[in-house]
């Protein structure tokens, strides 16, 4: 017959083991700004899942039509965006965009 440790169940965090915060007030405020940014990743990963099927889309076009996978003069044109709207991070993040939609280059 085999015995069977008792299971251990970590003791549950306090607000401001979770949060980092050092009063309740802020504990919850942080609570409460971590679930908005949680609705705002699932969001942004929909739109960029939704963004890969449109360039797919694209892609496919432009291939069966004989054409080459990429459009680097349209990628200097997204990088560009991104910069302009987010700065030198913003360039960072329209690269991996575009790697997410056609691969690496
Ligand atoms: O706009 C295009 O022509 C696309 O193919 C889409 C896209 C993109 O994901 O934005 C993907 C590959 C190209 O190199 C340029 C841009």
């Amino acid at each position: 017959m085999t015995s069977t440790a008792p299971a251990k169940t970590a003791p549950a965090k306090t607000a401001a083991e979770k949060t980092g915060a050092h009063t309740e007030e802020a504990a919850a405020l942080i609570d409460d700004a971590r679930a908005r940014i949680d609705t705002l990743d699932d969001r942004i990963i929909g739109l960029v899942q939704e963004r890969m099927a449109v360039s797919a889309v694209i892609q496919e076009a432009r291939i069966t039509s004989g054409g080459r996978r990429i459009s680097l003069s349209r990628e200097m044109e997204i990088l560009a965006s991104y910069r302009d709207a987010l700065g030198r991070p913003g360039t960072s993040l329209a690269m991996t965009l575009l790697e997410l939609c056609r691969g690496r280059a």
